[in-house]
């Protein structure tokens, strides 16, 4: 295994150019695409025939040779087993900052070392936190030339006496407070000479810095010792040598280090050892650090050194999580990972530990935990080499992407042109101008047709990274061999990681399939060959989205949708009861989390940022809910939370409300409605919206429209989509006049039947779209459109049962309040029909054949189906090519408040399984 530490960009242009060397040189044409995984960890080049042989080893760069080549940067070797620690069982504990941040804090941590039942234990801490940062305040002071340097070295003094003060009596009080004094003390002459000479240089800033480390680790090795424990501490100094690096970086001289370690334990035997983290010298014996989570590696070094049984660092989060917990709030504790997954996580900024932390620990396999020291309860994330995998068993997609992470704040580059086909050192070119303005690289990707090469930079990079390139391909632009070199502003990288993605095929199908569902839109791709990693860069503002659609879909398989209701009325209402009882059931059964992020009435509404408790919600929205406002409402529901799919239920009767479903679908928000309005409005708007629910992956689906919850709408698609042909669709589609009809017997009142029809729920918010045949015109279009007639409402000829004088009634309570002076018109007319053995029946037809559809009252022999209904039943009769002799028949209740909420909600389980829910 070779080791690896990032590649900068400066190692990019080495790399091409070794390529184009042998380009220019080799017969076959070699370059077809290149790619990096955003971690800088490994560079992937692929060839399409022959390989560069002076590629196998040169400089410091190791390539694998295979079908590709893999660049890894190696690190010095380590030594062999040292003499001294042949034989013990070492266990290393690291304690950051916070570990001892107080009095209480160190005692706590003396406590747990002291419960480490290991034969030797080394302990590496940190300063106490924010001492580092006092000290580099003291430091920024005095080479200012602020006297307040002074007082400020005094705070640190307390600080530090306090401390000693509360957990420390005797002589270990007495010999620490000295050792402080005159610490502080020499600290105060070198303050007085930076403050003199205006300047500091880094040997004495990190010596007067590292003096944090000194005093903690002076105080816990007493507090040991006060326990019980056989305890010496070490100046990490006087053993740990390290050489520069570059670029804030230093090696560790393993063969230095061991000797100078042999000697100090054999010059300090004890059982257990505190040791200063991040501070070391250089070979000169001048004080240096580790630089950046220095304590981290001081731990890790010293996990070589002493070939240590098991590295913990002890930290204040209970592992590494599958993802950001801020971003991502179902985010879980993994409990294993490989060094490999370990390290492409922690380059995305997961809190695990730098990557050149598990460079020493991984050539001897000592695994490394992560454990929390405020919750000693929790096992914490093991990184060793083979991880056991806790989740193997479930041989599902979820084995093979451990983790995902972000990376904000790029802008790509895509530089583009035909000239650039076959061209060897293009490449090479590019990466060495980018290389000129020191920027760093953080992917690449390069299709094979050769004629763009993209790259990610940190956006405050881009801007010099662009003029560089323009002026180093100047000629090749104004030739037209390059057609430009283009910035994309505002992007973030997105990558998966996981081990086991290499040998598994569908992990990359699952996650663009995620991506697509979420409706967000992949900017650029790159896997190594490896396949640790696979990074995609998408839109910063779809980042979060990103990370919650991919990881809920691997991690969690979860389907987890943002539900907004608009219009919580009678079928709003009843939908929310059906949700809230069948909540669990879906999370259990087939792990579909339905969350209600907003409810919305025409006057307020309830927003929440988690999930309204169904069970309270009325009480809630009456009492507490704010003004209603339909932007901030979709934009909460949709925007500000951890799901990454949101649907809006619209349950109004509202045109308004209706005409923003296609806004609502551009933007990746799926729409569920028993609302007629969008299907059976203006037949240019409606064309529109089914013409970009097509084109997108968001979902628009509207069962209830017709027939409520009996499956019309479903029937009518099956039949389509399989190729039938529909000639006739006809029917009675509305459950209210089926009730009316099938009751207005036995010389009831017409308008009695009417308000029955109403308080059982099966009327429009307004009857008189029932009775004028408003309601079965628009059910008519729906179909008709459905079945691709080009149809407006208008032209469906509708006898209406509204009485004329009644037509212009102000208010629905008028014109029920003045519908019983006309019953006798239409009783009379039940009369004739009743005399001639026939019923009224109020009826719809789509004559798909004449592209036509009528809506009207007819008679039937009592023995036709039409007559054999009863309650709201709705019967639709589709003939078809295949269905000719005898239609196709659906019948049943097509209307009511939980026949018509069921059907929205088989909606949006169709929706949650198009989204990815397991089908039950
Ligand atoms: N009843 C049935 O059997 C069936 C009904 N449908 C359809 O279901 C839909 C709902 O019907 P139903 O529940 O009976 O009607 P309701 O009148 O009981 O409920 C309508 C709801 O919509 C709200 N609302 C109206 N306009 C707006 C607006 N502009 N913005 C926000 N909210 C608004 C109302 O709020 P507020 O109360 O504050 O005014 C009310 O909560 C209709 O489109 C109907 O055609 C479909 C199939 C069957
Ligand atoms: N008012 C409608 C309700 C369903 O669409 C009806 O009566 O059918
Ligand atoms: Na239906």
């Amino acid at each position: 295994m070779a080791f690896s530490t990032p590649i900068s960009s400066s190692y990019l242009p080495r790399v091409y150019s070794q390529l184009s060397a042998h380009e220019a040189t080799s017969e076959t044409k070699s370059r077809i695409c290149l790619s990096n995984a955003s971690s800088l960890l490994q560079r992937t080049l692929t060839y399409k025939a022959g390989f560069p042989s002076h590629l196998e080893r040169r400089e410091s760069f190791n390539f694998k040779v295979s079908a590709s080549v893999t660049t890894d940067v190696s690190t010095p070797e380590l030594p062999v087993t040292p003499s001294v620690v042949k034989g013990d069982t070492w266990s290393i504990h690291k304690f950051g900052g916070t570990c001892v941040g107080t009095s209480e804090r160190i005692y706590n941590v003396a406590k747990i070392v002291t419960e480490d039942n290991s034969e030797r234990k080394l302990v590496v801490v940190s300063a106490m936190s924010k001492v580092t940062d006092m000290m580099y305040d003291l430091i920024e002071k005095a080479q200012s030339r602020d006297d307040s340097y002074e007082l400020a070295l005094d705070a640190v003094f307390e600080k530090h006496k306090a401390t000693a003060l509360d957990l420390l009596d005797g002589e270990e009080l007495s010999s620490f407070l000295s050792i402080l004094s005159i610490d502080i003390s020499n600290l105060k002459a070198m303050l007085r000479a930076i403050y003199i000479a205006g300047h500091v240089t880094e040997s004495f800033s990190d010596f007067v810095v590292g003096h944090g480390e000194l005093w903690s680790a002076q105080i816990l090795s007493s507090v040991l010792r006060k326990g019980g424990v056989d305890c010496n501490w070490m100046d990490t100094r006087d053993v740990l040598i390290v050489t520069p690096a570059g670029s804030n970086q230093v090696d560790p001289d393993y063969t230095e280090s061991e000797k100078r370690l042999e000697k100090w334990l054999s010059q300090n035997p004890s059982k257990a050892v505190v040791a200063t983290g991040f501070i070391a010298s250089t070979p000169q014996n001048i004080p240096t650090t580790l630089k950046r989570d220095g304590s981290d590696f001081s731990a890790a070094i010293m996990g070589a050194l002493f070939r240590a049984r098991q590295v913990t660092i002890w930290t204040d989060v209970d592992g590494v999580y599958s993802a950001d917990p801020r971003k991502v709030s179902e985010a879980v504790i993994l409990n294993n990972l490989s060094y490999q997954e370990a390290w492409e996580m922690s380059y995305f900024g997961a809190n695990v530990l730098h990557p050149r932390t598990i460079i020493p620990v991984m050539r001897y396999d000592i695994p490394i935990v992560i454990r929390n020291i405020f919750n000693l309860s929790a096992p914490g994330t093991k990184i060793s080499r083979s991880p056991v995998n806790e989740i193997e068993d479930k041989k599902n997609l979820v084995t093979y992407v451990k983790g995902f992470a972000t990376i904000d704040n790029l802008a790509l580059v895509n530089v583009e042109g035909t000239g650039m086909a076959g061209v060897p050192g293009t490449a090479s070119a590019i990466f060495a101008a980018v290389k000129d303005v020191g920027a760093n690289v953080i992917m690449i990707s390069q299709a094979s047709s050769e004629h763009s090469v993209c790259f990610a930079v940190p956006e405050k990079e881009v801007k010099a990274v662009a003029k560089a390139l323009e002026a180093r391909f100047r000629q090749a632009l104004s030739a037209g061999r390059l057609s430009q070199v283009a910035v994309i502003p505002n992007c973030s990288i997105l990558a998966a990681v996981g081990q086991k993605m290499a040998s598994t095929p569908g992990v990359s199908a699952t996650l663009f399939n995620a991506l697509a569902k979420a409706n967000i839109n992949v900017r650029a791709i790159a896997q190594g060959c490896s396949e640790y990693n696979i990074t995609v860069v998408v839109k910063k503002e779809d980042c979060v989205r990103a990370l919650r659609a991919v990881h809920s879909r691997f991690y969690l398989s979860k389907t987890s949708i943002a539900v907004g209701i608009i219009g919580p009325g009678l079928i709003g209402a009843t939908l929310l009861n059906q949700l809230r009882e069948q909540a669990a059931v879906l999370k259990e059964k087939s792990n579909t989390d339905l969350r209600v992020m907003g409810i919305l009435g025409s006057k307020k509404m309830l927003l929440s940022d988690t999930g309204i408790d169904l069970s309270t919600w009325k009480e809630v929205h009456k009492e507490k809910g704010e003004k209603t406002d339909l932007e901030k409402f979709v934009q909460h529901v949709h925007g500000n939370h951890f799901i990454p799919n949101t649907v809006i239920v619209d349950c109004t009767a509202s045109t308004d409300v209706a005409d923003h479903y296609h806004d609502w679908l551009r933007e990746g928000i799926h729409v569920i409605t028993p609302n007629k309005k969008a299907n059976s409005g203006p037949l240019d708007k409606y064309l529109k919206l089914r013409a970009l629910q097509r084109q997108s992956f968001t979902h628009y689906f509207y069962e209830a429209t017709v027939g409520a919850g009996l499956p019309i709408m479903h029937t009518l698609r099956d039949l389509l989509q399989t190729g039938d042909k529909i000639v006739r669709i006809e029917g009675i589609f509305s459950g209210t006049l089926s009730y009316i009809f099938n009751n207005f017997v036995d010389a009831r009142a017409f308008s009695e039947v009417v308000m029955e029809a109403k308080a059982a729920g099966y009327t429009e918010p307004d009857p008189r779209d029932d009775l004028a045949g408003t309601d079965v015109a628009r059910k008519v279009i729906i179909l008709a459109r459905e079945c691709g007639l080009n149809l407006e409402l208008s032209d469906i000829p509708v006898q209406s049962l509204v009485p004329d004088p009644l037509k212009g009634s102000a208010s629905v309570d008028e014109f029920l309040q003045q519908l019983p002076s006309f019953d006798t018109d239409i009783a009379e007319k039940q009369q004739a029909a009743e005399e001639a053995g026939e019923v009224l029946r109020y009826v719809g037809v789509v004559d798909v054949t004449n592209q036509k559809g009528v809506v009207e009252l007819r008679r039937y022999k009592k023995k036709h189906p039409f007559a054999q209904l009863s309650g709201s039943d709705n019967i639709i009769a589709f003939t078809t090519e295949r269905y000719n002799k005898q239609p196709l028949i659906v019948r049943g209740p097509g209307a009511g408040a939980e026949v018509t909420a069921g059907g929205v909600f088989s909606d949006l389980l169709r929706l949650a399984s198009n989204l990815g829910a397991p089908s039950c």
